[in-house]
């Protein structure tokens, strides 16, 4: 929500594209969920810059490794940062700006085929949930988006947002953000 807060272009063509794509309905449910193409790149888009497990789960080598120039020992405890993944240059143009749109015409996706996109993890320890966890977030935006239009309350700027985020099995951002939600029919 901050990153569309921050966004607004963002923000108004996703609740354009959502509420032309479902018309009049009490609720988005997940049936609807597979024509809400513009709202999974934004999703993929927040999985990028803001993975909620920065360096996913402790894993532990089973054998001698070498992966590029590192030797790792065998039983090295180890952390994957998919958060330097996520905005690494080499791998994304312009890495630090939220822009749902590259995705558009790239088979880029999260479950695990593409490396530089691993908010869940890759392989046999990957999440377990992670139809149920992206589901889960796709349902709840698309039904913010849909049902409300969002305002920051008077006085406050997006440029004074602190953007800080705090580090550990699961990151999210130290100050809170107040919007104000107005209901739209
Ligand atoms: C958007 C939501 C979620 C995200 C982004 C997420 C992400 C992750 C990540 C990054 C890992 C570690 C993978 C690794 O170290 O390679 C993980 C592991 C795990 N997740 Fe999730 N998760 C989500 C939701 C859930 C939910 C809802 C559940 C349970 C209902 C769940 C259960 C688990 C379990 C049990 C593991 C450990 C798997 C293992 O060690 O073999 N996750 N998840």
């Amino acid at each position: 929500m901050t990153e569309l807060i921050r966004n607004p272009r963002v923000m108004k063509k996703a609740q354009d594209h959502i509420r032309s794509k479902i018309g009049h309905k009490e609720q988005i449910e997940e049936c609807d969920l597979l024509e809400l193409d513009y709202l999974r790149d934004v999703v993929k888009e927040i999985f990028r810059l803001h993975p909620a497990a920065p360096v996913l789960l402790p894993h532990l080598s089973m054998e001698d490794v070498k992966i590029g120039e590192y030797n790792i020992p065998a039983k090295t405890r180890f952390f994957v940062n998919v958060w330097a993944i996520g905005r690494n240059p080499k791998s994304w143009d312009n890495p630090e700006e939220f822009c749902p749109e590259r995705f558009m015409n790239s088979l880029i996706d999260f479950k695990g085929q593409d490396l530089e996109l691993l908010p869940f993890g890759v392989g046999r320890r990957s999440c377990p949930a992670i139809t149920f966890g992206a589901a889960t977030v796709e349902l709840a935006l698309a039904n913010l988006l849909y049902h409300f239009n969002w305002e920051l309350p008077p006085g406050v700027r997006p440029e004074e947002f602190d953007l800080t985020e705090v580090f550990g099995i699961t990151m999210h951002r130290k100050e809170h953000l107040v919007v104000v939600a107005k209901p739209y029919n």
